[in-house]
């Protein structure tokens, strides 16, 4: 029999911690040059989809986690580092080396790694993935890397870490010091929050060791993983960010009779709006087109043993067979209002279409107030902090169809989070808010965009 403590990391990938930073770097690879998602790029790698790694250990994976992490929510920092130490703009091969020396600075600058070990377990991955010609320039930039670890201190984080488009974005529709306050809740974990099925929320508190949050979810901070926390074998409560969890609550403040009638989750997988609908007592019918996501959705609800109408199909064609007496729809969007949870979405190689996906939620809203009865509601929402995907499909919606009628959310409805009220009586929460540093609401929330309207005549 082999003793693995006898062999080198060369031999032995499992050994000074070589498997997790293998990991690591095809991850970034499959995100940053092959613009995969950060949970494609895992699943991938965790099933040796990427024909590289096979299955690893747990505490492979975490610790691969926690590296693909640092180095995606630190990059704009750990970029402007290296390049003072590289002379040419990386191409072809030297993508892949770059992809390399973002893994060992960011150990090196963020993670306390000695030096040592984050060049020699590079210089190691080199050699597994045919980057042996590069490993006298890592083993050098690393080396000026350590050197200058000091002048981190000094970077303007908030800013560096957020891709030039982002920041203006931002700047340019809540100011630079709004801009800067969400670069700095980006650099943080989002804690978890959880809806409770029913109205035993602080209950739930305590047995969780959570906060109530004012706006009624329950948070936990360092959970682990929820599959092994009490209560969710027994489907007492679901995952879904305290933001996500307002436009249903605004929804079902506008609706006639609260509790009852017919209600459309447009766009519902993996379908924790539909579990609020369904919970709070309505007959739902949940549409989304894409079959693994209502994989996922159907899963969720036997789960919390709720029941939804599920539809697979085109939200711009589907139809019910009557009127609606109240509709959501989380349109699909850029998802910039999760980057805490998805710090791969703004560096992600390619993007996405801005101008196909604005176009697409515009249609979306058209078509989602034929399909309530006159006088329903109907809540448009979008986990996005882009205007163009919020108040400017709003806008151009209600400029084409005149029955499209803006229900101003009141303040008296928001009295949990004024910040979210907005002129005209939209609703935009920011990660940015609730960002105490003690406290029961610290931790921030996902960034929503929410208009309700009633369909006029
Ligand atoms: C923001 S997510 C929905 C999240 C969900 N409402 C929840 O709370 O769990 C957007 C969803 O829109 C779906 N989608 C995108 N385009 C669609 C279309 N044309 N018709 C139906 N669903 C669509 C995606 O599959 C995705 O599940």
């Amino acid at each position: 029999m082999i003793d693995k403590t006898q062999q080198t990391p060369e031999q032995n990938p499992r050994a000074d911690g070589i498997a997790a930073r293998l990991r690591a770097f095809d991850v970034l690879d499959l995100v940053l040059e092959q613009g995969k998602t950060l949970e494609e790029a895992f699943d991938a790698a965790q099933r040796g989809k990427t024909g590289k790694q096979g299955p690893h250990s747990d505490r492979d994976s975490a610790h691969a986690r926690m590296m693909v992490l640092t180095v995606l929510r630190r990059l704009g920092q750990i970029d402007a580092l290296l390049n003072r130490f590289l002379t040419r703009k990386p191409s072809g091969k030297g993508r892949a080396a770059l992809t390399l020396l973002r893994l060992g600075a960011g150990q090196i600058l963020f993670m306390e790694t000695p030096p040592h070990a984050a060049g020699s377990t590079a210089l190691a991955v080199a050699d597994k993935r045919n980057l042996a010609g590069f490993k006298g320039l890592v083993n050098a930039v690393l080396r000026k890397v350590a050197a200058a670890a000091q002048s981190v201190q000094t970077q303007d984080a908030a800013r560096l870490n957020m891709p030039d488009w982002l920041w203006k974005a931002c700047a340019d529709a809540y100011g630079k010091p709004v801009a800067r306050e969400l670069g700095v809740a980006h650099l943080v974990e989002a804690p978890l929050d959880l809806t409770v099925k029913g109205d035993d929320a602080s209950a739930w508190v305590e047995k969780l060791g959570g906060a109530l949050l004012p706006t009624g979810s329950v948070r936990l901070w360092n959970a682990g993983d929820v599959r092994k926390l009490p209560g969710y074998r027994d489907g007492a409560w679901w995952v879904q960010d305290a933001a996500a969890a307002l436009p249903v609550k605004l929804l079902i403040g506008a609706m006639d009779n609260p509790g009852s009638g017919h209600v459309g989750d447009l766009c519902a997988a993996p379908g924790g709006k539909t579990a609020q609908l369904a919970a709070a007592g309505y007959t739902v019918t949940s549409v989304d087109n894409s079959a693994p996501r209502l994989d996922r959705l159907r899963e969720n609800l036997e789960r919390l043993s709720l029941k939804a109408k599920v539809v697979q199909a085109d939200a711009l064609s589907w139809k019910p067979d009557e009127l609606l007496d109240g509709l959501l729809l989380d349109a699909p969007c850029s998802a910039t209002g999760t980057v805490r949870r998805h710090p791969d979405l703004p560096w992600r190689k390619g993007g996405w279409d801005r101008d196909k996906l604005t176009a697409l939620q515009k249609s979306l809203l058209l078509h989602s107030v034929q399909l309530v009865k006159p006088g329903a509601p109907l809540v448009y929402a979008t986990c996005s902090l882009l205007p163009e995907e919020g108040e400017e499909v709003v806008e151009a919606a209600m400029a084409e169809d005149p029955t499209l009628v803006l229900d101003p959310v009141g303040a008296d409805e928001l009295t949990y989070l004024p910040e979210a009220s907005r002129e005209g009586g939209l609703v935009r929460t920011l990660p940015s808010f609730w960002q105490q540093r003690s406290g029961n609401r610290r931790g921030g929330m996902d960034g929503f965009f929410i208009a309700r309207f009633r369909r006029g005549v």
